[in-house]
């Protein structure tokens, strides 16, 4: 029988929560430190451990079927791979960012500046789009010590708590693009592999619907009932079941992880006490 070939970074940002995200699938993954190339033992999936670079190229020439990497890297090479679905991981934002002591009148800041980056063909893109002339420093790491050195007069480079910047006296004035962990996949992938993939995105789909959401119990006055289910949604409908003290009833629903606290705050209002939120294992809808 045909695999799925999968390609996932070996170390870095996004390894773990890839790997915790074939997990969360119901996929195993005997000895997976120890092998650059593995087998799952449960599910026809062929794993291989990769630098997040390399990974777009395999997709595209087909030595991997899909990959898992930043759909900022997938923007940056240009290749001819699918997009499959956003991950919801690895969240971060490519941003500009000029020392903290520069005044910042607007995007005309950046004509004729010295910009550092590791996403040359982005940032090239951006000002072009602009009609701003820049020069671009392409360096592979530690891009926010550019300024500081001498080598350029401002960076792009990726954002996400903002720590970086800060401890290297830059500030952060413009977003080029956000960015999260994506599926990217070959363009002709054979009729039994395309199957396999299916199966994959479904138990994907799965985990990533019941991260996103909580099962809430309450109990409430009946004469509440009819508001309270207003204000949750449910997969089709709320449960609604009597409790033993009279005049009152058990709720159970599905809430976004999202609308949470929002809803919670109508719920009191309208009476509802014992509220239970519980995570939820996997969610088919
Ligand atoms: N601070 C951050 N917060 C969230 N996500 C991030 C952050 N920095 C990077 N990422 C995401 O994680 C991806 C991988 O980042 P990492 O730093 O591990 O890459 P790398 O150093 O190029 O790794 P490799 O050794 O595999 O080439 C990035 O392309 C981006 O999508
Ligand atoms: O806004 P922050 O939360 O501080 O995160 C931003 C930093 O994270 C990434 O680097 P990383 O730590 O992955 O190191 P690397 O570039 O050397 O891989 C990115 O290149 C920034 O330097
Ligand atoms: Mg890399």
């Amino acid at each position: 029988m045909n695999k799925l070939k999968i390609a996932i970074q070996k170390s870095g940002r996004l390894s773990e929560k890839s790997l915790e995200l074939l997990k969360e699938c119901g996929i195993k993954i005997p000895d997976f430190k120890s092998k650059l190339k593995n087998t799952a033992s449960n599910f026809p999936l062929e794993i291989l451990f990769l630098r997040d670079d390399d990974i777009p190229k395999y997709v595209e020439q087909g030595i991997v079927d899909i990959g898992i990497l930043g759909e900022n890297e997938v923007l940056e090479q240009e290749k001819n791979v699918d997009l499959v679905r956003k991950l919801g991981f690895a969240n971060c934002r490519l941003s500009l960012a000029i020392p903290k002591d520069v005044d910042y009148p607007g995007i005309q800041f950046f004509q004729n500046k010295k910009i550092a980056t590791s996403y040359p063909a982005i940032v090239k893109n951006y000002f072009e789009s602009k009609n701003i002339a820049t020069e671009i420093v392409e360096i592979s790491g530690s891009v926010e010590i550019a300024p500081s050195i001498g080598l350029a007069d401002t960076i792009a480079d990726l954002v996400s708590s903002g720590s970086t910047l800060l401890h290297n006296g830059l500030k952060e004035v413009e977003k080029v693009l956000e960015s999260e962990a994506v599926l990217i996949s070959n363009r002709n992938l054979p009729e039994d592999v395309s199957i396999i993939l299916e199966s994959f995105l479904f138990r994907i789909q799965a985990v990533i619907n019941s991260r996103e959401n909580k099962y809430i119990l309450l109990n409430a006055p009946n004469e509440s009932i009819e508001k309270i289910i207003e204000v949750l949604p449910g997969m089709k409908s709320p449960t609604v079941l009597p409790l033993a003290k009279t005049g009152w009833s058990s709720i159970h629903s599905v809430v976004r992880e999202n609308e949470f606290w929002r809803i919670i705050d109508e719920l009191k209002k309208f009476g509802a006490e014992g509220i239970l939120v519980i995570p939820i294992e996997k969610m088919v809808m």
